[in-house]
């Protein structure tokens, strides 16, 4: 690929061959110049490269988010993404019935929310402008990645190099700056009112932590602001793109929504709240279609990028230290032996003969698996069944009249395109 060499592997038996079986030859990241930009040069969690300080910085994260997860009642994750989707209820119905509108900022906004609740230990008023203004120098970093330019750079390095070309290079610079100034504002607010033995959120955790351990060269002070960073970039579009998926199929398969429609009915009644997550095991068919959505529509079709750990020989190919592994989860999901008829959207291949949910289908990846897999993937699922089914449950979802279907097939990748539906009160 451009001026490098890279392994593109196809399949599922290659792919968790690669991330499963070979997971110490395959858990690094490639030596790429935008995603060493976006990354402080690996002193994030999510583009460092595979070594002591990477598995000491994932650790303190799976642990700290385990620890907020297992927090129950008032201020547990599970309230904190209830009162999320609650609000964001109220906002559709205030915009008013029927008309056709766009949705997708309302679902970012409170999948930052979630985020922001978690590691902040507060949630933003929907028209707040600090936080409206994170969420969109987030969208706008992020979705330079899909820009012509950054595809370029990424293919061939030296072209930061020239003007016009590098736009991406300096909004990527601005962007990051901007988020880290937000950032660094509340970590301070949060040192001045610390308390070790009673840490509130993800951020006093991390700061517990690094007044507690041992000092070590891994994880110091310079990493807090890259490791926040990467929740909120790796937990806000990969979910909000995943819901908008969500909805568009709703909106092209008005016969699954019925489906969904009649199961919630069915389980909660005429109770106006939201969906707490001990009605899931009751709601079979809702999670089966979002498990659909995550497998036609993958938001991550190529996987990040992997590199190998050192030179390794794998199904007969010499792969030398530092090469790019990219491994194609798309071609795991759209695979007809795994998957009949793989285009069509249809949730029961994930329900058994008793209609109960599968639990570890073959050729299924959305997060992909082995050392690097995605460490907020209980938070995800657990924010993808609240938010889709309290959505569900309040709202018919719909084209306008005379509107021709968008195509599901127009991209690929993180955003589905935009689409203006006319969301209706049930
Ligand atoms: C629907 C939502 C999500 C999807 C589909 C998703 C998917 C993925 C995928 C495919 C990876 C790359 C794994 C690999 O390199 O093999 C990843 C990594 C990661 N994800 Fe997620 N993710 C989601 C939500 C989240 C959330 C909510 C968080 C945290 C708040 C999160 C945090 C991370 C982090 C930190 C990594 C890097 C892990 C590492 O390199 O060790 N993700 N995710």
């Amino acid at each position: 690929m451009g001026m490098e060499d890279v392994v593109v592997l196809n399949g599922y038996r290659a792919i968790k061959e690669a991330l499963v079986d070979y997971k110490d030859a395959f858990s690094s990241r490639p030596s790429v110049y935008l995603l060493n930009l976006v990354s402080g040069f690996g002193k994030d969690i999510a583009l460092s490269k595979f070594n002591q300080a990477y598995l000491e910085k994932r650790r303190f994260a799976v642990s700290a988010l385990k620890t907020l997860g297992m927090r129950m009642g008032p201020g547990s994750v599970e309230e904190h993404i209830r009162e999320e989707a609650r609000q964001l209820c109220i906002k559709l119905s205030e915009q008013g019935d029927g008309h056709p509108r766009d949705i997708a900022d309302n679902l970012t906004v409170s999948v930052a929310n979630i985020i922001c609740s978690m590691v902040f230990g507060k949630r933003y008023g929907y028209d707040d402008e600090k936080f409206v203004e994170l969420t969109k120098i987030i969208h706008k970093l992020l979705s330079q990645f899909e820009h012509g330019s950054s595809q370029l750079m990424t293919v061939f390095p030296f072209l930061r190099f020239v003007p016009g070309v590098n736009s991406a290079n300096r909004i990527l610079v601005e962007c990051i700056n901007k988020v880290h100034e937000f950032l660094r504002q509340e970590i301070i607010k949060h040192r001045e009112t610390l308390d070790n033995e009673n840490p509130r959120d993800f951020i006093d955790l991390i700061l517990t932590e690094l007044q507690t351990q041992e000092q070590t060269d891994c994880f110091t002070e310079e990493n807090i602001v890259w490791i926040i960073q990467n929740m909120f970039f790796a937990g806000m579009e990969t979910t909000a793109n995943t819901l908008r998926w969500g909805l568009l199929y709703m909106v092209l398969c008005p016969e699954e929504q019925q489906k969904v429609h009649a199961e919630l009915d069915s389980v909660l009644g005429t109770d106006h709240d939201v969906p707490t997550l001990a009605h899931r095991s009751q709601l079979p068919y809702t999670e089966a279609t979002i498990m659909e959505i995550q497998r036609i529509r993958l938001v991550a079709p190529l996987n990040a990028p992997h590199a190998a750990t050192e030179d390794t020989t794998f199904r007969g190919y010499d792969i030398p230290a530092g090469m790019q592994v990219l491994t194609n989860l798309w071609s795991a999901h759209m695979d007809p032996e795994y998957w009949p008829d793989p285009e069509t959207f249809d949730p029961r291949r994930f329900l058994d003969s008793d209609g109960k949910v599968v639990s570890r289908p073959d050729s299924y990846l959305p997060f992909s698996a082995g050392r690097r897999v995605c460490l907020g993937e209980q938070l995800a699922k657990m924010e993808l069944f609240l938010l889709f089914s309290s959505l569900l449950k309040h709202f018919t979802l719909k084209l306008p009249e005379g509107v021709a279907a968008p195509s599901a097939d127009d991209c690929m990748g993180l955003s589905p395109p935009t689409v203006n539906m006319c969301v209706t009160r049930r």
